[in-house]
């Protein structure tokens, strides 16, 4: 490892162009070495304090340093430093076999914990590769057997979606658990599930459906190729079931009047936070409000309990045996502590039925088939909403203004999200917003 100062220069410059780096809109003002363990010669794991303005937050890094770097490393490229070059070793097979042999065989190494569910043999020696695309942490695949999420922005404690992965463990809607990596203090590092191999996400699947009903002009819904509404249908049942497994496992209760308007206060908070920094979402604001006002005038209380907290169609994926829900962390802008509030399970079925106007809006900014675009999603989001009230989960068509203030809410956030993450992408919710609110 090179000195500190050298090393920490060089991530300061990096950190900000990795996509799960959470803190893209604010400037780095320091990043320090916490904890650094050697997992063998040039390659070590790293727990690093980065500081933008006064919040601090931790990040994991397992880092590889080598005198020259093969071709299919580069894209984790970090920089050189005299003698050698620093790379990201989510990207290196060899680095990934080593964390999944140390999870087989339990090991502790420095203040890493590295851990097996009991009875699960893991098969090491796989090949591995890195998935690409548009997540919030890194995930490697282990020759179609294991999946290993490292979460990348730490937070103290058992990570939400072990917990919740190990709760439900048994359930056909969950991927089973594998094993773990944490550190001495039980702060949850990396999750290794079960690969769903014959898994496809829902959002590739409903974009499939939105495109052949986009382009199929004249049809149906109901005739048009790729209709998706029996799955969005199935999707809701399975909805429920998680959500009743979820009471069961954690528990229900009625949620106290002082949290509600907490809970409606934050929204407000986000709305307007999120008016300052997106202008474009100001000419929706009023209606957004009204909806907020509406859930803090609610005269009875709410039963609260665990529920998903990000729920969407890329959360989710159609298997040879059904739906499985994946990702229980909750939104990656909130706190750790928020992410495990208890919550109306509605405010799932709203993030669901968002995910179903964001697919058919995302398609609908390609050809601009408005009224097609809202035939699909009204449809989907329907069907959606039949399977979960059918299979026992409380009817939206009963929640009306419960759910259109969760939707709002979740807009208002998907608002920032992409204004940050993805400002190509920043006309889908506000399109979807002024649909809504009108
Ligand atoms: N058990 C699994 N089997 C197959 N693919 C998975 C599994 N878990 C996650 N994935 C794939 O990885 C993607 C990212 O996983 P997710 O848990 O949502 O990570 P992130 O927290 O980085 O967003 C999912 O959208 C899905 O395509
Ligand atoms: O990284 P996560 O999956 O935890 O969630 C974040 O990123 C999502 C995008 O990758 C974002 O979801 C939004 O875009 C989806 C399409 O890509 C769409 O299905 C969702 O409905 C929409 O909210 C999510 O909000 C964010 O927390």
């Amino acid at each position: 490892m090179p000195p500190e100062p050298v090393l920490t220069g060089l991530l300061a410059g990096w950190l900000p162009r990795q996509r799960w780096f959470a803190g893209k809109d604010r400037e780095i003002s320091g990043v320090s070495v916490v904890t650094a363990t050697e997992l063998r010669p040039a390659l070590h794991h790293l727990v690093l304090a980065v500081e933008q303005g006064p919040v601090v937050d931790h990040y994991q890094l397992v880092i590889g340093s080598s005198r020259d770097i093969p071709e299919r490393l580069r894209p984790g490229e970090i920089g050189l430093v005299p003698g050698s070059v620093l790379y990201d070793a989510a990207h290196d097979p060899e680095a990934n076999a080593l964390l999944l042999s140390r999870m087989a065989d339990e090991t502790h190494i420095g203040s890493l914990r590295f851990r097996h569910t009991p009875g699960v043999a893991i098969d090491t020696g796989l090949d591995s590769a890195l998935i690409a695309g548009e997540q919030s942490n890194t995930s490697v695949i282990f020759a179609d057997s294991y999946i290993c999420k490292l979460f990348r922005r730490l937070s103290p404690g058992v990570n939400p979606d072990l917990e919740v992965n190990l709760a439900l463990s048994g359930s056909e809607h969950t991927p089973a658990v594998i094993g773990w990596m944490e550190t001495d203090s039980g702060d949850t590092l990396a999750l290794l599930s079960e690969y769903l191999r014959t898994g496809t996400d829902g959002w590739k699947l409903a974009v499939t459906s939105a495109r052949d009903w986009l382009c199929d002009v004249g049809s149906d819904p109901a005739t048009a190729g790729g209709d998706f509404a029996a799955e969005s249908e199935r999707l809701g049942a399975a909805t429920a079931a998680v959500h009743r497994d979820l009471a069961e496992a954690f528990g229900v209760t009625t949620q106290p009047r002082a949290d509600l308007l907490t809970m409606v206060e934050r929204m407000r908070a986000q709305l307007s936070e999120v008016c300052n920094e997106v202008p474009d979402l100001r000419p929706q604001a009023e209606a957004i409000a009204s909806a907020f006002d509406d859930l803090a005038a609610m005269p009875s209380p709410l039963t609260v309990q665990r529920v998903h907290g990000d729920y969407h169609l890329g959360q989710v994926m159609r298997t040879d045996t059904g739906w499985v829900l994946l990702d229980f962390e909750g939104e990656p802008a909130r706190t750790p502590t928020e992410r495990k509030d208890l919550a109306h399970p509605l405010r799932d079925v709203a993030g669901m039925l968002r995910s179903f106007e964001y697919a058919a809006r995302f398609m609908e900014a390609e050809n601009g088939l408005e009224s097609r675009a809202y035939a699909w999603a009204a449809r989907n989001r329907d069907a959606f909403c039949k399977g979960y009230a059918s299979a026992g989960g409380p009817d939206p068509a009963e929640h009306a203004s419960l759910i259109r203030a969760f939707e709002f809410d979740k807009a208002v956030y998907e608002v920032r999200y992409e204004a940050r993450n993805r400002p190509s992408w920043l006309h889908v919710p506000l399109r979807s917003l002024s649909h809504l609110a009108a």
